[in-house]
Parts: structure tokens; C-alpha cells; sequence
């Protein structure tokens, strides 16, 4: 049926989708670069076009074959269920006929599981980064990257290339486009409102959120009407065997349901991210009804704090807001413009009634649903299985409990308190003095003249202008940030542009913590480098007065902490194997930029650091060691940060090829045309989707980058 495929359809109406991906797939390992370009578009273009003809085709048929619906009341006898039949088919037609206008019958059918996977995961991104590359065309190659690495933000040459893509000269940040934005904006929406509501721009924050409610609902609506067609699982066999059409019936629609609810998580899924947020929409609401009120919009505030009520009505916190909103507003809460907006309560009422359908396949279909809401009343479970799914749910509650509870150990198998092997080197803060577990402050790690020769180092590489001058730093805006890698820095000896004795340094002195870390965690097993860099921090000219951000925010170096529930979430894009972390300082002539340790909430501030030439901070990477850094506000900060790994799947793959320049001594490790072969895409097919990410986020020899 995919003979016939071009890139245009004889009929004019849409190809398969998944063939044209195929056939760009195959032109891209023949290397005909242009056709591969062509053909991928096309596939990525024809898909999203179809779904939307899906979309609209589904909202045309709404009302067919309607006029059934009167008779199945007024028929008298058994025939009621041919009226529902006739209902049913009218219906199918309808959108059959609307689809077969614009849609290739062959590109009616459903495409293959592998298919889903590469589309959900953006690999069709990951092969056109390299075609544009390879066809010179930079601003796609760079909007194919970013678009590939929102997805995959653990994807190490992903994000290597587009560090790359950031130094070649006349790219420009406009160029870093996520093409598939549309499909998650609830998320641009999510962020924005919450950088409003930490400056405490309120009616800003109210605005924000209200949109990001919209875009939920809007974005629900999209996955569930994909639901419709694309193909529920037809009963297998066994079961056509043994049942008849209308338990094959129900088990179709329960399956349709199902999948409709499913989307509440997909939808409250970051792309990248592996778990949803619980109680997304009911979250979204509780901050926009913060919001409202800050802002002093009580009436909207009412409105929301009703529609937050339908979620949970008896939750007592929402019940006395209401109560003090009604006093005053002098009674004023009950006016009809305070009701709960329509789409929440007809999304909250639509997910009732399915449940109520789901949970009763479940007591007597043998269907299995997994209810993504943590909102789910008690009354839609049947009495019969109420016990059962009261413990599950209570066990979900302990899990979540769990992870509230403050990690007084840590489990990451380090123990401090072992010896400090270096002569010279001393403990100046150990966890007692730092008011934790597994952290400690050395010193004497480097002399003066060692810190001088990697300051320079980092001025020379800076100076050079070949990328690594300074950029706007990640977290601040009124900060510059300055990265130097050990490879990079070997590269530049090689050119002869700084000394070969600095670049290897600079290597040493990581060796050097490593030595003293291992030793004093009493570490279990080997470590390994995970990642090294020199960085520097420089305040920009002007600006300072009154700055209320940090140069790097509270984190921790190997989970996404979420300080509202103080859970951290060991999953991309933090750095996962990361199992210890130090930061060596060079300098204190600067102000600010304090290390800090904190509490759980990311406020609580536990332990403060101060910079100085050969200090080392050495702690664990888990969420006992949440930690940010104060805002630069004059000079520079020079540090070299360092992260091991106990994992040698995850060793640092670039710090090994300079070591190999250096054992080979002089020779050029990246021949010219291996420099230019960025990395090709990779597939982690038939696998599920934890074993996916953690292949995702292996690291590959450095040959495969741009
Ligand atoms: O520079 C520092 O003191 C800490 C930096 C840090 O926490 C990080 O890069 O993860
Ligand atoms: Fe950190």
C-alpha cells in the first residue's frame, strides 16, 4: 500500500504519515540530504494535519445521526438497542465520510506502536538536526536540536551540539525554536506564572494562570479527541471467542474512556518528564485563586475557590476562605457571577460520570483503569471494591508522605569522616559545623600559584572569543558565565593558544579532589568523573543595586526538587547519576556569591560557605544537600565544579579522549572530519519508558557530536 507514496498524494489527499517517515528515514542513511529533509517535513507536516482533520471531522459529526437518540424512549419492545445501534453507525459514517475527504484511506489506519514512540519522543528532530546540519541550513539544524532536546533533556550530545550551535558565529537565541511548543504550552503558561507570583507581580500571576487553566482544558480536549480514532484496541481474540457483541461493545467504550482519562496525566506530564504532577488542574486553580486574591479580584477569587470545591468539597481549608469571602463581601459570595466557571464544572462532571462507568467495568467486566486524579470521591467506586482501592489509594498517600519526610539519612552510601590524604590539605567545616549529612569544607587544596594559573586560564580561554566568552548566565540575568571543559582546554593548547602545562593542571587538580573525596566519604566503589567544567561567574556592569535573585537557585545536583511537597524526583533532566559533588574554589576577590545549604523547603538556609583560593565543598548529590549560590554583584567568581559518578556506564567520555591526546602525547585526537559528524539519532525501541530515558541519557563517545 506504500508503493505509491510521494511526497505528494495523486488523489490530494494526505499520505500515511508514517510512510513518508520511512522513506525520509531510508534517504537519510543513503545520505541524500535534501530528500531526507523533504520527506521527514512532509511526514511531521502530514501528521499534524491529520490529527487535526481528526479533531474537526469529530466536532462536524457531534450532532449526526442525533434524531435516533428521541426513539430509543418511545419505541416499545426490544428494538430501543437498534435505534442505539443505528445512533452509533450514523455517527461513524459521518465522521468516515468528513475523514475520507482530505485523508488517504491507507492513512486512516492506525500507525504502529514504534511509530507513536518516535513521534512522542521527537527522534524525528533528533535526524533532522543532523540533515540540516549536513545541508548547511544552521537556523533548522538549531530549531531541530532544541525542538528534539525539550524532549530529551538528558540526551548528552543533544546538548553538546546545541552548546556548539551557541558558539557558532551568527546564530542567534531566536534561533533556539521549540517547533512543537503548541503542544505543551500549559507548560511556557505554568512557568511564566510562577516567575510572576516569586516577584510577586499578582495581577500579572492572575492573568498567567487563568491562561494556563484554559490551555489545560484546551490540551485535554485535544488527547481526548485523538482517543475517538485512533483505534481502541479491538477485543482479542479470546475474547471474541467467548463473548458476545455487547461485552465486546463495553469493552470497547471502557477502553475509549480509559483513554480519555489517561489524558489528565499525559497532559500534566512535562515534555522529558517521566511522572505527571498529581493534581495538576486542581494545583493550576489553587494558584490562580492565591493570585486572584493578592490581586485583590475577590469576586474571581470566589470563582475559583468554587470550582477548586468541586474537586474537593469537603476540604476544609477552601470551605473557611469561602466563609470568610461571604462575610466580606456581606453576602455577596453567593451571587450567581461566584459560581464555578461552566468548563470546570462540566470537566469535573464529565470525569464523574466515566469514572462511575470505569469503576463499574472494574467490579464486573474485569477491567483494569488506573484513575490518574488523586480527587476521585469515594462514592463512584462500587461498595465491592471500595476496600480494595482504599488501600491502594492509602498507599499512594504513605509513598507521597514518604517523600515529604525530611532524608535525615542519606542513602547514598557515602559516609563522612574518612581521612584526608593530601598533605597540606585540612577540614575546615565538617557536617556537625554544617549542619548536615555528608558535607564537608577542605582546605588547602590549592596553592596561590595554582589558583592564578587557572584564573588565567579561564581569562586567556574567555579572551579568545572562541564561545566561551561570556555568555548570559542560565539562572540570572544580571550575571555573565564563563565554561571551560578539560577537553576544551587541551584543544586550545593543541593550537598553541594556551600553555599545555595549564591545560593539565587544570586536569590535576580534578584528580585532586577526586583523591581527597573518596577518601574522606569512605566511598564504596570507584568514582568516576561525571562531568567537570571551570566556570566563572561575573557581575555585569550596572544593575546590582537591589537584586533579589541568587547567581545559581536552590537545587540539588541529582533530583528535581520540588520544595512545596520537598520531594525530589530522581528523573530527567537533573543529572541522575550523579552521586557526589564538589566545587574547588580560585578567588574571593568578588562580592557576594556565597554557597549556601538549605532545608528541604529550598528557604530554610542550614550552612553558608564563603569562596577562597583551594577551598573544596564536597558533599553528596541527593536530597539531603539542597544548595544555591548568592548573587555576584561585583567581579568575578572562578570555580571548578566537579561530579562523580559511582557508575563508570556514566563516566565523563570527554575527559577520557584528552587523557588519551596526553598519553599519546601531542597527537591530535579529533581528526578534521570526525569533527565535523554530529550525532545520529538513536532509538530505544521495545523497551519501557524508564529503561528509554536511561538510554537516552547514556553517554557516547564525544566522536558522535558536532
Ligand atoms: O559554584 C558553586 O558554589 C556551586 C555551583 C553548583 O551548585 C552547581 O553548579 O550545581
Ligand atoms: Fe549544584
Amino acid at each position: 500500500a506504500t508503493s505509491g507514496v510521494s511526497t505528494g498524494s495523486v488523489s490530494g489527499r494526505l499520505p500515511p504519515y508514517d510512510a513518508l517517515y520511512y522513506l525520509g528515514v531510508r534517504e537519510y542513511f543513503a545520505e541524500d540530504w535534501e530528500k531526507a529533509a523533504e520527506l521527514i517535513e512532509k511526514s511531521i507536516e502530514t501528521r499534524e494535519t491529520i490529527l487535526l482533520r481528526r479533531r474537526e471531522c469529530q466536532d462536524n459529526c457531534v450532532a449526526a445521526g442525533h434524531d435516533r437518540l428521541e426513539k430509543l424512549d418511545t419505541e416499545k419492545g426490544s428494538v430501543w438497542d437498534l435505534w442505539a445501534i443505528d445512533w452509533v453507525q450514523r455517527r461513524a459514517e459521518c465522521i468516515r465520510f468528513c475523514l475520507g475527504q482530505t485523508i488517504s484511506p491507507v492513512a486512516q489506519l492506525p500507525v504502529s506502536a514504534d511509530i507513536h514512540y518516535e513521534f512522542d519522543t521527537r527522534n524525528p528532530y533528533n535526524f533532522l538536526q543532523v540533515t540540516y546540519y549536513k545541508l548547511g541550513k544552521i537556523p533548522n539544524a538549531v530549531a531541530a536540536a532544541q525542538t528534539f532536546f525539550v524532549a530529551n533533556p538528558s540526551h548528552l550530545e543533544m546538548r553538546n551540539n546545541i552548546e556548539k550551535y551557541r558558539r557558532m558565529p551568527g546564530v542567534t537565541e531566536e534561533a533556539f525554536q521549540d517547533r512543537e511548543k503548541d503542544g505543551h504550552k500549559q507548560w511556557y503558561l505554568y512557568d511564566a506564572a510562577l516567575l510572576a507570583e516569586s516577584s510577586a507581580e499578582w495581577a500579572r500571576a492572575a492573568e498567567v494562570w487563568k491562561k494556563c487553566v484554559n490551555e489545560t482544558l484546551r490540551q485535554t480536549e485535544e488527547c481526548r479527541a485523538q482517543c475517538e480514532l485512533e483505534g481502541q484496541g479491538i477485543p482479542d481474540e479470546e475474547t471474541a471467542k467467548t463473548t458476545g457483541v455487547f461485552e465486546k461493545a463495553a469493552a470497547l467504550s471502557l477502553n475509549l474512556l480509559s483513554c480519555k482519562q489517561s489524558c489528565v496525566a499525559i497532559v500534566a506530564t512535562r515534555p522529558g518528564r517521566i511522572s505527571p504532577v498529581e493534581d495538576f488542574l486542581p494545583t493550576v486553580l489553587e494558584h490562580l485563586h492565591i493570585a486572584q486574591f493578592k490581586a485583590g479580584d475577590l469576586r474571581g477569587a470566589v470563582q475559583t475557590l468554587r470550582s477548586l470545591l468541586l474537586f474537593y468539597p469537603s476540604d476544609s481549608d477552601s470551605l473557611s476562605n469561602l466563609q470568610l469571602y461571604f462575610e466580606t463581601l456581606g453576602g455577596d459570595a453567593e451571587a450567581p457571577g461566584t459560581q464555578p466557571t461552566q468548563e470546570i464544572s462540566t470537566y469535573v462532571n464529565r470525569s464523574l460520570l466515566e469514572k462511575k462507568l470505569l469503576y463499574f467495568g472494574v467490579e464486573n467486566l474485569n477491567f483494569t483503569f488506573t484513575d490518574p486524579d488523586l480527587w476521585t470521591p469515594e462514592e463512584v467506586v462500587p461498595e465491592s471494591i471500595r476496600e480494595a482501592w482504599r488501600v491502594e489509594r492509602e498507599k499512594l498517600n504513605e509513598k507521597m508522605k514518604e517523600g515529604e519526610k525530611e532524608v535525615e539519612l542519606d542513602d547514598s552510601g557515602f559516609y563522612a569522616g574518612g581521612t584526608v590524604p593530601l598533605i597540606g590539605v585540612t577540614i575546615t567545616m565538617d557536617d556537625n559545623m554544617l549542619n548536615g549529612t555528608n558535607r564537608v569544607v577542605l582546605d588547602g587544596a590549592l596553592s596561590q600559584p595554582e589558583c592564578d594559573t587557572i584564573l588565567q586560564l579561564a581569562t586567556t580561554a574567555a579572551s579568545l572569543g572562541d564561545g566561551y566568552r561570556g555568555r548570559r548566565s542560565p539562572h540570572t540575568p544580571h550575571e555573565k558565565f564563563e565554561g571551560l571543559t578539560v577537553l576544551r582546554a587541551l584543544k586550545l593548547a593543541q593550537d598553541g593558544l594556551v600553555n599545555q602545562s595549564d591545560a593539565r593542571l587544570l586536569h590535576e587538580i580534578g584528580e585532586r579532589v577526586r583523591t581527597l573525596l573518596h577518601s574522606y566519604f569512605r566511598s564504596p566503589s570507584a568514582l568516576y568523573f561525571s562531568f567537570t567544567h571551570l566556570v566563572c561567574r561575573s557581575a555585569i556592569t550596572g544593575k546590582q543595586e537591589g537584586r533579589l535573585d541568587l547567581s545559581h537557585p536552590v537545587h540539588v545536583d541529582n533530583c528535581l526538587l520540588e520544595p512545596e511537597t520537598r520531594q525530589c524526583w530522581r528523573e530527567p533532566p537533573a543529572f541522575t547519576h550523579r552521586d557526589l559533588s564538589a566545587v574547588l574554589y580560585l578567588n574571593d576577590d568578588f562580592e557576594g556569591g556565597d554557597l549556601f545549604f538549605t532545608d528541604r523547603d529550598a528557604k530554610t538556609v542550614t550552612a553558608t560557605v564563603k569562596p577562597k583560593c583551594g577551598r573544596v565543598v564536597g558533599f553528596s548529590s541527593g536530597p539531603v544537600n539542597p544548595h544555591g549560590v548568592t548573587a555576584v554583584t561585583a567581579g568575578r567568581r572562578c570555580a571548578l565544579a566537579l561530579w562523580f559518578t559511582k557508575e563508570k556506564l556514566h563516566r565523563d567520555m570527554e575527559r577520557e579522549e584528552a587523557e588519551a591526546a596526553w598519553t599519546k602525547d601531542g597527537l591530535s585526537v579529533t581528526k578534521e572530519e570526525e569533527k565535523g559528524a554530529p550525532a545520529p539519532p538513536r532509538s530505544g525501541r521495545n523497551q519501557n519508558s524508564r529503561e528509554r530515558s536511561k538510554a537516552r541519557g547514556r553517554v557516547v563517545g564525544a566522536r558522535d557530536e558536532l
